[in-house]
C-alpha cells in the first residue's frame, strides 16, 4: 500500500542493509520453558506452583489462607462423602427396584447426600468470597514487588536491551497473578473429585481405576500440546507485538501528535503497523489450525479410550463380575471422575500458563533482570570534593567508549562548566558525577570514597540534577518544586527557589498559585509552555538541599531575560554547593570558576572562560563560530 500521495514507500520493502526495530524476548529461558511444557514437567511443576500461590497469599493475608484451606479440605471431604452417599443410595435404589419395602434403607445415604450437597454449596460461596478477597491483594503485592525491583535497578539497566522486555514480561506476570488463587483452588477441588471417584471405582473393581487413568491420557496430552502451540506463537509474535505497541504509542501520543499531522506521517506509520499486524495474524492463524488438529486427534483418542472404559464396565456386568447396582455406581463414579479429570487438565494447564508468566515476574523481582543496585553501604556527607580519575565509560552493548581517561574535579562552593560539541559526552559525564552510572574503568570519588562504595540512595539525597529532559510531574506547582520533600521553612523555601529560577513569574499567573495542578492532559490542571516548565525544573534543583548541583542545559528553552536572571543569580543559588553546569551558550561559562572542554569523550582543555577563548583550541573555535553569528546579526541591524 502507498500513502495518500502515492509517494510513501511500501513499509514491507526494506532496503538491503537497513536496520530494523528488534526487541529481545525476555530471555531464551522462557523458550526453554515452552520446550519443557510436557506432561511430566507439568506434573512436577504443578505442586510447586500451588505451593508458591499459597505462599504469596500467605504474605498478604494469613487468616484468609487458613480459612480458604480449611474450607477446601472440608469441601473435598464432603465431596467424597457425597459421592459415597450417592453410590450407596444408588445401589439401594437398584437393589430395591422390585421391593419398595427396603426403600427406608436408603434414607441415611440420601440424608448424607443432601447434607453434604448443602455444606458444599455453602463452602463454595465461602471459597469464592475468600478467593475474591485474596486475588486482588496478591496482584497488588506482586505489582508492588515488581515496582520496588524496578526502582532499585541501576539506571544503566535501561540501556540494556533486555531490561524493558523483562519488565514487560514481569508486568504480564503481575497481571495473571490475580488468577492464581482461583486456578489453584479449582485444580485442588478437581483433584478431590477425581480422588473420591477413584476410591469409589477401586472399591467396586480395582481394574477400573487404571482404565480410567488411561482414558485421561489423550485429553491431557492434547491440552498440553495445544498450550505449547499457544505459548510458542506468543513468543514468535513478541517482537512484532512490541513494534505495534510502540507504533500505536507514537501515533497517538500528544507529544508527537503535531508532527504526525504536519509531516503527514500517519500513512507510513500505519503501513508499518499493518505489516507487523499481518505477521502476527499469520502466526496466530497457523497456531489456531495446529490447535484445531490437536483438538480433533485428542477428541478422537479420548472417545476411543472412553469407549474402552464403558466396554469394560459392560463386560464386567455381562460376565457377572459386578452386580447391576455396582455397574450403576460405576457409571456414576465414571462421570464424576471425567468431570474431575477435565478440570484437572484444564485448570492444570491454566495454572501452568500462569506459572510461566509468574516465572518471568519472579526472575525480575529477584534480580531486576540482573541490574539490581548492588553497591556499598557507606552513607556520605554533603560532598566537599568530587573527582573523576582516569575514567573511561562505555554504555552497555555500545561498540565504543563514550568517555576516555577523563580527569575532572569540582569542590564545594565552586562552579565548573563543561562544554563540547554534540555527542562529546557531556551528559554522560553528568550521569557519572551524580552516580547514576558507574565508570567502566577508573574511579569517581566523593571525598575520596569511590561512589561504588556509597549507599546510592543516601548519595542521591545529596544530589540535585536538572537533566536535559527533565520530568514534568502531574502534580501541583509546589510538589513539582519540593518533590514531596519540603524544607523546614515550607513555602518560604519554595518561593526563594522560584525567585532564583524565574519560576515566581510563572507561579504568579497560575490560578491557585503554588497549589495549581500542572497536568492539563490528565486531571484538568494547567498546561505550561516548555520554557515555563524549565523554570520550574531549575527551581526544583535550587530548592533541594543537596551538596552537588548538576545542571545539563538548564536554560535551553528560556527567553534571554530568564536566562540572564539564572546566570547572574547562579553564584547566589549555588551557595556552598559544588555546581557543575553544561551549556552550549559559551558566554554563560564566564560565571564558572573553571571550564572543561570535551571532545569525542576526552577532556582536551581546562581553564577559565577568558583563558580558553584567548588560546588556540576547540573552545576558541566554538566561541568564534558563536560570535560569527552575532556579527551577522549586528551587521543586519546596522544596515
Ligand atoms: N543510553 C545510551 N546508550 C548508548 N549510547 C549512548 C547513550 N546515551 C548516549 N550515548 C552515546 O554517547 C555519546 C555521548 O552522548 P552524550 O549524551 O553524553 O553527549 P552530549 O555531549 O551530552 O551531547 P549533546 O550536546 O547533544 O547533549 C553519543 O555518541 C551517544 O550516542
Amino acid at each position: 500500500m502507498h500513502g495518500d500521495n502515492g509517494e510513501t514507500d511500501d513499509a514491507n520493502s526494506v532496503p538491503a542493509g537497513e536496520e530494523q526495530l528488534a526487541f529481545n524476548h525476555p530471555g531464551g529461558d522462557s523458550l526453554e520453558l515452552a520446550e519443557l511444557l510436557t506432561g511430566r514437567t507439568m506434573a512436577r511443576r504443578l505442586p510447586s506452583l500451588i505451593r508458591r500461590t499459597f505462599s504469596l497469599a500467605w504474605e498478604v493475608d494469613r487468616k484468609a489462607v487458613v480459612a480458604l484451606l480449611a474450607c477446601q479440605i472440608v469441601s473435598g471431604v464432603s465431596g467424597a462423602l457425597g459421592l459415597f452417599a450417592t453410590t450407596k443410595a444408588f445401589s439401594v435404589l437398584i437393589e430395591t427396584a422390585h421391593d419398595t419395602s427396603r426403600l427406608p434403607a436408603a434414607i441415611p445415604a440420601v440424608s448424607l447426600l443432601a447434607g453434604t450437597a448443602g455444606l458444599r454449596a455453602l463452602l463454595g460461596i465461602a471459597i469464592q468470597a475468600l478467593s475474591n478477597r485474596l486475588s486482588p491483594r496478591i496482584c497488588r503485592e506482586a505489582e508492588y514487588k515488581m515496582l520496588e525491583a524496578a526502582t532499585n535497578a541501576e539506571q544503566a539497566a535501561y540501556d540494556h536491551p533486555g531490561f524493558n522486555d523483562r519488565f514487560d514480561a514481569a508486568e504480564r506476570g503481575v497481571d495473571v497473578s490475580r488468577h492464581m488463587i482461583g486456578q489453584s483452588q479449582n485444580y485442588i477441588s478437581s483433584l478431590a473429585t477425581l480422588i473420591a471417584a477413584g476410591v469409589v471405582l477401586a472399591s467396586l473393581y480395582p481394574l477400573l481405576l487404571p482404565l480410567l487413568l488411561l482414558a485421561a491420557v489423550p485429553q491431557a496430552i492434547a491440552s498440553i500440546r495445544s498450550e505449547r502451540v499457544t505459548y510458542l506463537a506468543t513468543v514468535a509474535t513478541h517482537k512484532d507485538r512490541r513494534v505495534m505497541y510502540m507504533l500505536r504509542w507514537h501515533l497517538i501520543a500528544k507529544d508527537q501528535s503535531d508532527q504526525v499531522r504536519t509531516d503527514t506521517l500517519a500513512p507510513y506509520l500505519l503501513e508499518k503497523y499493518k505489516a507487523s499486524a499481518e505477521r502476527v495474524e499469520a502466526t496466530s492463524n497457523t497456531a489456531t489450525w495446529d490447535r484445531a488438529k490437536i483438538a480433533v486427534l485428542g477428541a478422537a483418542a479420548t472417545g476411543l479410550a472412553s469407549s474402552a472404559v464403558w466396554g469394560a464396565v459392560l463386560l464386567l456386568l455381562g460376565t457377572g463380575r459386578i452386580s447391576a447396582a455396582a455397574a450403576g455406581t460405576a457409571v456414576f463414579a465414571l462421570r464424576s471422575a471425567a468431570t474431575g479429570l477435565q478440570g484437572l487438565v484444564g485448570y492444570g494447564r491454566d495454572l501452568l500458563r500462569t506459572g510461566l508468566y509468574l516465572d518471568d515476574w519472579e526472575r525480575f523481582v529477584k534480580e531486576a533482570a540482573g541490574q539490581r543496585l548492588d553497591r556499598g553501604t557507606i552513607t556520605p556527607q554533603p560532598p566537599q570534593h568530587i573527582a573523576l580519575r582516569q575514567v573511561t565509560f562505555r554504555y552497555p552493548e555500545a561498540a565504543q567508549d563514550t568517555l576516555h581517561d577523563v580527569d575532572f574535579e569540582v569542590r564545594q562552593g565552586e562552579i565548573v562548566a563543561v562544554v563540547g560539541e554534540n555527542g562529546s559526552g557531556k551528559s554522560t559525564l553528568m550521569k557519572l558525577l551524580s552516580g547514576l552510572n558507574l565508570p567502566t574503568s577508573g574511579v569517581v570519588t566523593w571525598d575520596g570514597i569511590s561512589i561504588a562504595d556509597l549507599d546510592p540512595h543516601a548519595m542521591w539525597r545529596h544530589t540535585s540534577v536538572v537533566p536535559q529532559d527533565f520530568a514534568r510531574w502531574p502534580m501541583t506547582a509546589r510538589e513539582n518544586i519540593t518533590l514531596g520533600q519540603p524544607r523546614p521553612e515550607g513555602d518560604l523555601a519554595v518561593q526563594r527557589a522560584a525567585r532564583a529560577s524565574g519560576a515566581d513569574d510563572v507561579i504568579k499567573t497560575l490560578r491557585s498559585g503554588l497549589s495549581t495542578l500542572l497536568a492539563r492532559e490528565w486531571w484538568g490542571g494547567v498546561a505550561l509552555s516548555p520554557g515555563q516548565w524549565q523554570r520550574i525544573a531549575v527551581a526544583r534543583a535550587a530548592h533541594r538541599d543537596a551538596g552537588l548541583l548538576v545542571m545539563d542545559e538548564p536554560t535551553s528553552d528560556l527567553d534571554p531575560r530568564a536566562e540572564h536572571r539564572i546566570f547572574t543569580g547562579l553564584r547566589e543559588m549555588a551557595g556552598d554547593r559544588a555546581v557543575v553546569l553544561v551549556t552550549h551558550n559559551l558566554a554563560n561559562t564566564s560565571v564558572a570558576d573553571r571550564v572543561f572542554v570535551l571532545d569525542k569523550g576526552r577532556v582536551v582543555q581546562t581553564g577559565t572562560f577568558h583563558e580558553l577563548i584567548n588560546q588556540p583550541g576547540l573552545m576558541q573555535d566554538l566561541w568564534r563560530l558563536q560570535q560569527d553569528r552575532d556579527a551577522y546579526r549586528t551587521e543586519g541591524e546596522d544596515t
